[in-house]
């Protein structure tokens, strides 16, 4: 199997090593390309034995899956670079925003078959969550479904949930790492040094994170079990229910999944 990624920054990166950590794909099978970034993708042929070319005849030679994995703004350059010499036999599998598999099609010119995935770059430990959404004529979607589960979960949707995912996971542990830095700075202005917020906070993460992994207790039934009657958790939560949580948390979600719908327009 021949994959070909063109882009090889934070998701493309968290993918490929994923999927080499996993074994699903030798280094010899992956290929990839960046725009103009060459030191860093020579470090990744030096430290995992990938190939690294900028020469798309060469990249797309009985390519069997190419990866788009730049930002939506690059594609037109991307899909440039591709269009001359893609062959009929190559999936493409997509992880941008908002750039609709119509629009894909359009700027490669091709029938080709066309994934959609939303991953997010727990990939690098084997935990994304990925929506995957195909186009009418993907044929051996268990083959696509087998790599990506090399990386973590799948779950595949219409492509217009796709917004919904993009910002649930795709985007979604951002949200959690901003409310982490938040939770340190806040630990700071307890009076911890920032050495001390920082080593609570990331303790505190990897432990909530084994728990949620370990038990089979739902959120909530973790949550009432550290909150006593009118405890100290209790008077947190009433704080932090009273601030607006669920408000705060839905106009992030929202904002997120219109920004990926606004990307999806901005190319019709
Ligand atoms: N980061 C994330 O958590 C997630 C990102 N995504 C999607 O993944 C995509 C990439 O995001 P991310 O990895 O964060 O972005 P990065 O900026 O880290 O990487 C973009 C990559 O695209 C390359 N590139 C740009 N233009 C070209 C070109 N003409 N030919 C070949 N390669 C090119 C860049 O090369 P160079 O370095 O040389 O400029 C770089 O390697 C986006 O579309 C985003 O929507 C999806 C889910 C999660
Ligand atoms: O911020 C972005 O647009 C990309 C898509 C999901 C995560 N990162």
């Amino acid at each position: 199997m021949k994959i070909v990624f063109y882009g090889a920054g934070n998701m493309a990166s968290a993918i490929f090593i994923g999927m080499i950590e996993n074994r699903v794909v030798k280094p010899e099978q992956i290929y990839l390309t960046s725009r103009s970034q060459q030191d860093k993708v020579m470090f990744f042929k030096e430290n995992l034995g990938v190939n690294v070319s900028y020469d798309d005849t060469e990249l797309l030679d009985d390519a069997d899956y190419v990866i788009l994995a730049s930002k939506p703004q690059s594609f037109p350059d991307v899909a440039k670079r591709i269009r001359p010499y893609l062959e009929e036999k190559t999936k493409i599998v997509s992880v941008m925003a908002g750039t609709q598999i119509k629009t894909i099609r359009r700027e490669l010119r091709t029938e080709n078959p066309i994934a959609r995935i939303m991953p997010n770059t727990n990939a690098m430990v084997q935990h994304s969550v990925s929506g995957i959404t195909y186009s009418r004529n993907f044929p051996d979607k268990d083959q696509l479904v087998e790599l990506m589960e090399s990386f973590g979960t799948t779950v595949v949707v219409e492509e217009d949930v796709m917004h919904n995912i993009t910002a649930a996971t795709g985007s979604g542990s951002a949200f959690l790492y901003f409310i982490y830095e938040k939770y340190a700075e806040s630990l700071m202005e307890l009076g911890f040094s920032e050495e001390e917020a920082l080593f609570l906070t990331r303790n505190l993460v990897i432990g909530a994170g084994k728990m949620v992994e370990d038990s089979e207790l739902p959120f909530s039934q973790l949550r009432k079990n550290i909150t006593s009657k009118k405890g100290t958790t209790e008077a947190g939560l009433n704080a932090l229910d009273g601030e607006g949580i669920k408000r705060i948390l839905t106009a992030t979600l929202n904002a997120a999944a219109n920004r990926s719908e606004e990307l999806s327009k901005d190319d019709e």
